[in-house]
C-alpha cells in the first residue's frame, strides 16, 4: 500500500496546482497570520477540495468551523488551546469535518479521537506552532494512524520512516511537509515539492 504524501503551506493557485498534478494526496492551506506560510486567499484551495486541509491555529473551534463552511473545506488540522481541543474536536467532528488531529511529540497527551494524528515537533522544543522544519525524537507516538512530519523532504523520508519505534512503524499512512518544500518563505520550489511526493509514493507501508 502505498503512503499519502501531504504538502502543507500553500500559498498560491499555482503552486497549489502544481502539488495536484505531481499527486500529492493532501494539501495544507495555513490560516495562522504569523506563518510565512499564511494563506491569505483561502480561496485558492476551492479549486482543491477533494484534498485540500484547512490548517488553522485559532483560539475556538466554532470560528475554525466557520471558515471551514464558508470556504467548503471537508479536512481541518485543528490547533486549539489545551483547554479547547477536547470539546472543539468534538464539535468539528460532529459537524462532519475529518479531523487531521496534531500530535506533538510530548508526553501527557488526552488520546482524544480524531481521523488521523500528525504527528510533529512539539512547540515546546521548536518554540512555533507547526512549520518549524525540525524533526522530533518520536518519543510520543500518537494513539492511532499517523501521518509523519517535522522538517521533512524527499531525501529524509526513508531514514525517518527506518527509525520509526517498531510499535508505531504500522500506523504510519503517509508524511507532511512544509518549510524544506520551499524556494522563498510561503513559496514551494517545484523540484522539492516533486521529490517528496514521489518518495512518498516510493515507500511501501512498514
Ligand atoms: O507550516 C506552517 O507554518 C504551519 C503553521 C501553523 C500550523 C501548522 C503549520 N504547518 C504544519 O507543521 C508541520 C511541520 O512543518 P515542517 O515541515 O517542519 O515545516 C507541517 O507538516 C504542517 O502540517
Amino acid at each position: 500500500m502505498s503512503l499519502l504524501a501531504k504538502v502543507c503551506g500553500l500559498t498560491t493557485a499555482e503552486d497549489a496546482a502544481f502539488a495536484a498534478d505531481q499527486g500529492a494526496d493532501l494539501l495544507g492551506f495555513v490560516a495562522h497570520p504569523p506563518s510565512p506560510r499564511h494563506c491569505v486567499d483561502l480561496a485558492v484551495a476551492e479549486a482543491h477540495l477533494d484534498r485540500a486541509v484547512l490548517v488553522s491555529v485559532a483560539e475556538r473551534a466554532e470560528d475554525l468551523l466557520e471558515v471551514a463552511r464558508r470556504h467548503g473545506f471537508r479536512r481541518v488540522q485543528p490547533y486549539l488551546p489545551a483547554a479547547e481541543r477536547e470539546c472543539g474536536v468534538a464539535l468539528l467532528r460532529e459537524a462532519g469535518l475529518f479531523v487531521l488531529l496534531p500530535w506533538p511529540d510530548e508526553p501527557g497527551q488526552a488520546a482524544l479521537p480524531a481521523d488521523l494524528y500528525l504527528w510533529e515537533a512539539s512547540p515546546a522544543q521548536t518554540g512555533v506552532v507547526g512549520g518549524s522544519g525540525q524533526g522530533h525524537g518520536m518519543a510520543f507516538p500518537p494513539p492511532g494512524p499517523f501521518l509523519l512530519a517535522g522538517g521533512l523532504d524527499g531525501a529524509s523520508l526513508a531514514p525517518r520512516a527506518a527509525a520509526l519505534p517498531p510499535s508505531a512503524g504500522p500506523q504510519l499512512r503517509g508524511f507532511d511537509a512544509a518549510s524544506r518544500l520551499e524556494s522563498a518563505p510561503g513559496r514551494k520550489d517545484a523540484a522539492k515539492v516533486g521529490a517528496f511526493i514521489a518518495a512518498a509514493h516510493h515507500l511501501e507501508h512498514p
